[in-house]
């Protein structure tokens, strides 16, 4: 007997506008998808196709520079961790994922940490960019502000989903979202090898608004032990819930758990991954649910191997530190766990 695979549901932005006759179905589903899956393709979303292909191309341009050109920008020389990483120096859960990538985040000048500052502070910071191809920096910076504005829509229909103001998390982004844009390459490598492009993990931020290239590789946790293929659909995003809404929900909302798989050997696969966040200096609420969602809320379940707190930027300097242990070694030695001492038995 033929089964068909299970998909991503697709949902149309446009029918989230003001007064059309579909909204109010549109918010219906909206709750349901991202309380069931957490993720799905979207559509409609308004940012120009010309704008897409401009930057995949230029992605594609960055990694097909001599190493040297893209080693100069090389992540471990930014205490704030942005810059270019080889694949292989990064991890996910202990485990080596296999990928190449820029990260990016807001441009702003590092700031002076006296003594007893919060340690996060040191995330703040300018971003390294490419000399070898200087149409790179105002394409991302504009591709930033792109789907930030993207991503505040997403936070309003979300919020509205949950019964609240739209602007209900406005005080925890209004003065400055942290955002985290990735571009990213994978490799291909013979199966015999590892698959793990990326390890299973869940995304920390508000949402993440995910374009892919041609290739495919990106599954989804079904809850039921097996995997949702999510492969490219041309002119739409794959929208995923972080666990920022996950927390702040009490756990209605789900940050799913999902993964990236390596393309065969002689192949790649390209993605440009942007992570809306809070602001750095914020503490995440907990929304008062009308009663029938509250009903049904399902807690957040920590994971004791990466627990969540609720100050953000604290979060998000915990997960730089455990994803990229050579810029955590070369600049924030001071921060990292010190090994226990042996116990005798
Ligand atoms: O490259 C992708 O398709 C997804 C990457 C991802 O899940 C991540 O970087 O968090
Ligand atoms: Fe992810």
């Amino acid at each position: 007997m033929s089964q068909t695979n299970p998909t991503l549901p697709v949902l149309d932005l446009s029918r989230f506008a003001a007064g059309h006759p579909e909204r109010a179905a549109a918010l219906d589903e909206l709750r349901s998808v991202a309380r069931s899956v957490g993720f799905f393709y979207l559509e409609g979303h308004g940012i120009p196709q010309d704008e897409i292909d401009g930057i995949l191309s230029l992605s594609r341009r960055f990694f097909a520079l001599p190493e040297d050109d893209k080693l100069a920008i090389e992540m471990r020389k930014s205490p704030h961790f942005r810059g270019y990483n080889r694949a292989g120096l990064e991890y996910t859960r202990g485990t080596q994922d296999w990928r190449e990538q820029v990260d990016f985040g807001p441009e702003r000048q590092s700031l002076n940490i006296a003594s007893g500052d919060a340690p996060w502070k040191r995330l703040v910071g300018p971003n390294q960019f490419p000399d070898a191809l200087p149409e790179l920096k105002p394409a991302i910076l504009g591709y930033i502000e792109a789907v930030t504005g993207l991503g505040i829509r997403l936070i309003e229909i979300f919020s509205e989903a949950l019964g609240q103001k739209p602007d209900v998390f406005g005080p925890i982004y209004r003065d400055g979202p942290n955002q985290l844009l990735k571009i990213i390459r994978y490799p291909g490598r013979d199966k015999t090898e590892s698959d793990q492009g990326v390890g299973a993990h869940k995304d920390g931020g508000f949402v993440t608004i995910l374009l892919q290239d041609v290739v495919g590789g990106l599954q989804v946790d079904d809850g039921k032990g097996g995997w949702i293929d999510a492969p490219p659909k041309r002119g739409t995003f794959v929208i995923n819930v972080g666990e920022l809404l996950e927390l702040a929900s009490n756990g209605y909302l789900l940050a799913n758990i999902h993964r990236v798989v390596t393309p065969p050997a002689g192949g790649d696969r390209l993605s440009v991954a942007f992570f809306l966040g809070a602001n750095l200096a914020s503490t995440i609420p907990v929304l008062d649910l009308p009663p029938q969602l509250a009903a049904e809320v399902r807690g957040v379940t920590q994971d004791p191997q990466n627990p969540l707190f609720h100050e953000v930027g604290r979060n998000v300097l915990k997960s730089r530190l455990r994803s990229h242990p050579d810029v955590a070694a070369a600049h924030h030695a001071d921060l990292l766990e010190q090994p226990k001492a042996a116990v005798p038995a």
